[in-house]
């Protein structure tokens, strides 16, 4: 492929009237790997998507493609492909429902068997979408998306609802597509869902970036510690910075390098901070990504 397209989402925010979905948002997405972008429901990824995709106007920040919006870029088709909520006509078959597609983005027809050929979909490319499971149909999207072929990928849930052997084959896909120099972004509720899936992560809860890195390094955080948190937070990072305790700040308090709560609740005395919660971490990676978007924030 040529040279990568990165991602780039500088100081985005956007506003729904009283409701701020995103804020304040930075980060980027290289090509050559998978990215997972993760939160739990509501917590702005698809308003970042749609921004992304220009299909809402930034209140405030940019989010680009290498520097260029998506209205302003010269062939958006192979620039980035993207599958935010697909839907397909019931009646069409695969096949005519990607002929369509191609024919308004004024791509050539012989791409379609192409994509079909590429998700393993040769097969059922003469029947009616309507008869079809949830994991055809996603990887139906996946080949519409590719019509262009794009150097960009933005699929928003696309392992949702698949059965494993669906999962497994959409994971050796999406590394495939990276390692081809493309700039691969999956969004998803659920680290568990794309643990196996992405090598870099970009975390948001509430609208919010909590955290961007590699997948091996939020493995790192996986060790046992110790959660704890207090009315008053500036107090409580004085305490533990007295105490000498590396930590981080999640939603649901401070994440502490520490995995005996005894220490962390001696610091906090030591210091006279008054506590509102404390208690270990499991480790594990899952728990880990909890801690950090907010436990129990879950469902939107
Ligand atoms: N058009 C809109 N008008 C008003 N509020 C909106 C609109 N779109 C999104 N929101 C709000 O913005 C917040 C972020 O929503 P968003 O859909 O971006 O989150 P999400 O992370 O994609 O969640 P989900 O996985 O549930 O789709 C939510 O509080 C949502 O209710």
């Amino acid at each position: 492929m040529g040279d990568g397209t990165t991602i780039e989402i500088t100081g985005l925010t956007k506003r729904f009237g009283a409701v701020t979905a995103v804020e304040d948002l930075t980060f980027t997405v290289e090509p050559g790997r998978v990215t997972g972008f993760l939160g739990p429901n509501g917590a702005g990824k698809t308003t970042t998507l749609r921004t992304l995709l220009g299909l809402e106007r930034p209140t405030a920040g940019t989010a680009t493609f290498g520097g260029t919006v998506y209205r302003d870029l010269e062939r958006p088709f192979e620039t980035v492909g993207a599958a935010l909520d697909a839907a397909f006509h019931p009646g069409r078959s695969a096949r005519n429902h990607l002929r369509v597609t191609a024919t308004a983005a004024g791509i050539r027809s012989s791409r379609v068997d192409e994509v079909l050929e590429q998700v393993g979909m040769s097969e059922f490319a003469g029947r009616r979408v309507g008869g079809f499971s949830l994991g055809m149909r996603q990887r139906l999207a996946l080949a519409t998306t590719l019509l262009g072929d794009p150097r960009v990928l933005v699929l928003d849930e696309p392992i949702n609802g698949l059965d494993p052997e669906g999962i497994r084959w959409i994971r050796g896909f999406l590394q495939s597509l990276a390692r081809d120099g493309r700039t691969v972004l999956v969004s998803s509720h659920l680290l568990s869902e794309v643990q196996q899936s992405v090598d870099e992560v970009v975390i948001i809860s509430r609208g919010r970036l909590v955290r961007t890195g590699t997948l091996s390094s939020l493995e790192l955080d996986a060790s046992p510690r110790t959660v704890v948190d207090a009315p008053d937070r500036a107090r409580l990072a004085a305490a533990l910075d007295q105490a000498g305790l590396e930590y981080t700040e999640g939603r649901g308090g401070f994440i502490v390098a520490e995995p005996d709560p005894g220490i962390v609740g001696h610091a906090a005395f030591v210091g006279d901070v008054e506590l509102s919660s404390l208690h270990r971490l499991k480790s594990g990676l899952e728990e880990s990504f909890l801690a950090l978007v907010g436990e129990g924030e879950g469902e939107a």
